[in-house]
């Protein structure tokens, strides 16, 4: 595949079912139309190294080829091998590599980025990834799984799996970046469903379920209604890998009461699918009232924080409409269904007063649009003066909005 190549994965809102999708329960997803991950690979100054530069985390560096070299054959590996578990040889090769960056945001990147580049790209070197994000990272709103795709895609092109002249993203090729970002999302967070690296790699809105033999099904949502809702960021920092832990800690601990819950949380999600499948003023509140319920089944599994129910609690007593958090928890983001008739002047006053009393930031954004996507080199070597100056560190997120796929004039495949 010939550099540079652009790669770019949206984030996701959960509606219904975090958690519990861990536990092999159905859930409801849908891509951020406007928040976004982009991967820029180019070739890096020095032929002998592999760099990274991920500002958004302070993550800049380089491994030398040698570094690389001397890997374990995973010969007979398949990905659905990696899916099921992630090769302890690799584990142990990568560990020394990732020595100086431990306990840190920089370590899973890292980490996800070094098992995927070994596992498909071997020991090819002179390459750089340089990363930009407008989604938040660590709010609940997908930016782990986005850079797992970005990551997935790029390599997939470069080690030579998926084509590299293709004018569209085939079947096979969806599924092998959804495969290989799920192994991504492992390396960040241990036990993920696949929900989040399912909507960034598919796009739209998902019913997904995780079976029991480590295979996912994921139901595209054809024609996902538009809900009014403000998404609404604590700035709370917080681990999904920690929090999903805790739940499956939970679950070992009190199996009577938290399975029961985790089954409803699944039953909420099926009922959900239903409703948006065909919503209108008439079963609009009772998808308002799943949201409630579900929020406070996330409550009664630990996962909330009183960050969040700062929100629900000024949603509610302003009912103006109905609050979950969303994602893993813990801090991070809250989604509020509007209400159908909620006067514009308390939305309004709902915003403000988050943001001015608490310094939480709110998002109306629309919700749906692509997956996955990447620009050929040809494509970006007649636009690299612009690409090349929104991966400049002192260049705002906003800007990168002329590169949204679908609305920008550049020529994205997907
Ligand atoms: N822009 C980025 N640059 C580099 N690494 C990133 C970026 N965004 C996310 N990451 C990686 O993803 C991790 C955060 O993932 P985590 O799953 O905890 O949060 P999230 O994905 O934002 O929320 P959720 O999983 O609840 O949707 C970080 O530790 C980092 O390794
Ligand atoms: C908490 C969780 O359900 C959603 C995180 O966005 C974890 C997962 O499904 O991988
Ligand atoms: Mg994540």
């Amino acid at each position: 595949m010939p550099l540079p190549l652009l790669t770019s994965a949206p984030g996701k809102v959960i509606i219904f079912g975090e958690h519990s999708a861990v536990f092999n329960e159905p859930a409801i997803a849908a891509s951020v139309a406007s928040l976004r991950t982009y991967l820029l690979v180019t070739e890096a100054e020095n032929a002998d190294i592999v760099e990274l530069d991920f500002p958004d985390i302070g993550l800049d560096h380089k491994w030398h080829v040698s570094e690389l070299s001397g890997m374990p054959d995973l010969g007979e590996l398949g990905p659905i091998d990696h899916c099921k578990e992630l090769s302890t040889d690799l584990n142990a090769a990568l560990e020394p590599l990732l020595q100086s960056l431990h306990g840190s945001l920089k370590y899973h990147a890292a980490y996800c980025f070094l098992y995927l580049y070994v596992s498909l790209c071997g020991a090819r070197s002179g390459v750089k990834f340089s990363v930009k994000s407008s989604l938040p990272i660590g709010a609940g709103l997908g930016s782990s799984a986005s850079i797992a795709v970005c990551l997935a895609l790029a390599i997939g092109k470069l080690g030579g799996h998926l084509s590299s002249e293709a004018q569209k993203l085939t079947k096979d090729e969806l599924k092998f970046v959804d495969r290989w970002s799920f192994i991504g999302e492992k390396c960040i967070h241990g036990t993920p469903s696949g929900i989040d690296n399912a909507v960034a790699t598919y796009g739209n809105a998902v019913l997904f379920q995780r079976q029991a033999n480590a295979e996912t099904r994921s139901e595209q949502i054809s024609d996902f209604p538009q809900i009014p809702m403000i998404l609404t960021n604590t700035g709370i920092p917080r681990s999904t890998k920690v929090l999903v832990s805790g739940v499956k800690d939970l679950l070992t601990r009190q199996p009577d009461i938290a399975v029961p819950i985790v089954k409803s949380m699944g039953i909420i999600a099926s009922r959900g699918a239903q409703i948006l499948a065909d919503l209108s003023a008439s079963n609009y509140t009772e998808l308002c009232e799943l949201v409630r319920i579900n929020h406070g089944l996330l409550v009664a599994l630990g996962v909330s924080h009183p960050g969040l129910e700062v929100i629900k609690g000024l949603g509610d007593s302003m009912a103006i409409g109905a609050t979950k958090l969303t994602g893993a928890g813990g801090g991070g983001c809250a989604l509020t269904i509007l209400k159908q008739d909620a006067p514009e002047d308390a939305i309004t006053k709902f915003k403000t007063s988050l943001e001015s009393a608490h310094g939480y930031k709110t998002y109306v954004t629309g919700l749906g649009g692509p997956g996955c996507a990447f620009i050929a080199s040809d494509q970006i070597l007649q636009n690299y003066e612009l690409i090349e100056s929104l991966f400049d560190n002192n260049v705002a997120v906003s800007n990168l909005s002329v590169l949204l796929p679908g609305k920008s004039s550049l020529q994205w495949i997907y």
